[in-house]
C-alpha cells in the first residue's frame, strides 16, 4: 500500500451503445449480448475525502431526485466492495456531481460505481491492478468495466467481457434527454415479451450475438456516415413499445439533419449521430427551440480517471 492521499477527484463518462445485439435470457437473469460501447462527453465528479463511514452527497445539473442516498447507491457498493476486498476498515465521503442523466440509458449509475472505484483506490492506497479493479466492476453491474475503460470497445457475455476496440477521429452526438426514466430490467422484459409475440416472423434470437462488422468498420475509419448506416440496438423496440412518445422525437431529429436516431442503451435517452460538430450543434438548437433538453456531446472519451 502507498501513502493515503487527503482527497481525489475522478472523472468517469456516460456512454452510448453504438450496437447492442441481445441474445438469449440465461438462468442467471441477464441476457447475451454484443455491443459496441462509445464513451462520451457527458461526466460524472466524484470527490473522495476521507471519513469514518462511507457516505455519500449527490448533486448535478440533471435531476437527482431518483438517485439512492444509501446502501443502494452503486458508487456506495463500490466503496464498500473495495474496503472489504482490501481489509480496508475506515470510510471515505463522495460527492458526486451528475451531468449523466439517471435511468437514462446512459450509465451513470455505472460511471459512479467506477468512479468510486478508481478513487478509493488512489484515497486508500490500494494499488489494485486494472485486471483487479476490472473484476470488481463486473460484479457492480454489466456497465460498469466500460465506464473504467472508456474510449470504444466491444463487450460480450453480459456485456462486460471487453476488448478495446480502434476507433479514428471523433463522433458528434446530440442527446436528447427526458424527464421519466426508464428501468433497465423492465426494458429487457419488454423485450422477450415483443419476442414472444412475434416469434413467428422474428424467429429466435441469436445464439451468440456479435457486432456487425460494418460497425467496427466504420469506427475504424471515422467514418459517422457509415457507423449511422449500421448502428443498431435491439432494446430500441422494447423501449419504444414502453414509451411510444419517444418515436415522433427520433424522427423530428432524423428530419432535422442528424444521420441516424438511437435509443441509448435501455432508454430513455436518444442519441443522434451528427455529421461533424457544426451540424451537431445546429441539430442541438433545432431540438432545443421545439422544447427538448438537447446537449450536444462527442466521444469517444477516456474511462474513469484521477483529474489533477
Ligand atoms: C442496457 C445496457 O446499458 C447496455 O449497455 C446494459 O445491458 C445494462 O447494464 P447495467 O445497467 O449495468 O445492468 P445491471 O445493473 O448489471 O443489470 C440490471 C438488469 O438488467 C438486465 N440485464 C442486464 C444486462 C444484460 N446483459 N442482460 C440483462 O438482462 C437484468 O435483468 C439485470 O438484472
Ligand atoms: N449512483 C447512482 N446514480 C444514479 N442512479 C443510481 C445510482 N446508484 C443506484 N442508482 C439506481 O439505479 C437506477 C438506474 O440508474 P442509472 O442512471 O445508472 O441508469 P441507466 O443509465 O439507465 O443505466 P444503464 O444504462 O447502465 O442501464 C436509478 O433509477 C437508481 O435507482
Amino acid at each position: 500500500m502507498s501513502q493515503p492521499l487527503e482527497s481525489v477527484h475522478v472523472r468517469a463518462p456516460g456512454k452510448i451503445n453504438v450496437f447492442l445485439e441481445v441474445g438469449q435470457l440465461g438462468d442467471d437473469g441477464y441476457h447475451d449480448v454484443a455491443s459496441a460501447y462509445q464513451a462520451v462527453s457527458a461526466y460524472e465528479d466524484l470527490w473522495a475525502t476521507p471519513s469514518d463511514e462511507i457516505t455519500i452527497a449527490v448533486s448535478g445539473s440533471v435531476d437527482v431526485s431518483g438517485v439512492p442516498r444509501d446502501d443502494r447507491n452503486l458508487a456506495v457498493r463500490a466503496a464498500r466492495m473495495l474496503a472489504t476486498e482490501i481489509g480496508y476498515r475506515g470510510g471515505v465521503h463522495l460527492d458526486i456531481v451528475k451531468g449523466v442523466p439517471v435511468a437514462g440509458g446512459m450509465g451513470g449509475g455505472s460511471a459512479d460505481a467506477a468512479a468510486a472505484l478508481v478513487a478509493c483506490d488512489a484515497l486508500w492506497g490500494a494499488q489494485l491492478s486494472h485486471a483487479e479493479l476490472q473484476a470488481l466492476a463486473a460484479r457492480l453491474g454489466a456497465d460498469v468495466p466500460f465506464s473504467l475503460l472508456g474510449g470504444t470497445a466491444v463487450g460480450t457475455g453480459r456485456g462486460d467481457e471487453l476488448s478495446p476496440a480502434l476507433a479514428r477521429g471523433r463522433f458528434d452526438w446530440v442527446i436528447v434527454t427526458n424527464d421519466h426514466g426508464l428501468s433497465t430490467p423492465a426494458c429487457y422484459r419488454a423485450l422477450d415479451e415483443y419476442r414472444e409475440r412475434h416469434a413467428v416472423d422474428i424467429g429466435p434470437p441469436a445464439r451468440t450475438p456479435s457486432v456487425d462488422p460494418d460497425v467496427l468498420h466504420a469506427l475504424r475509419a471515422g467514418d459517422a456516415g457509415m457507423l449511422a448506416a449500421a448502428a443498431r440496438n435491439d432494446l430500441q423496440v422494447a423501449a419504444l413499445h414502453l414509451r411510444p412518445d419517444l418515436l415522433p422525437v427520433l424522427e423530428e431529429g432524423e428530419r432535422n439533419g442528424a444521420l441516424t436516431g438511437i435509443v441509448s442503451g435501455s432508454g430513455p435517452t436518444l442519441a443522434f449521430l451528427a455529421k461533424d460538430a457544426e451540424s451537431a450543434i445546429e441539430l442541438q438548437i433545432v431540438l432545443s427551440a421545439s422544447g427538448h433538453v438537447a446537449h450536444h456531446v462527442h466521444g469517444p472519451v477516456p474511462g474513469a480517471r484521477l483529474v489533477d
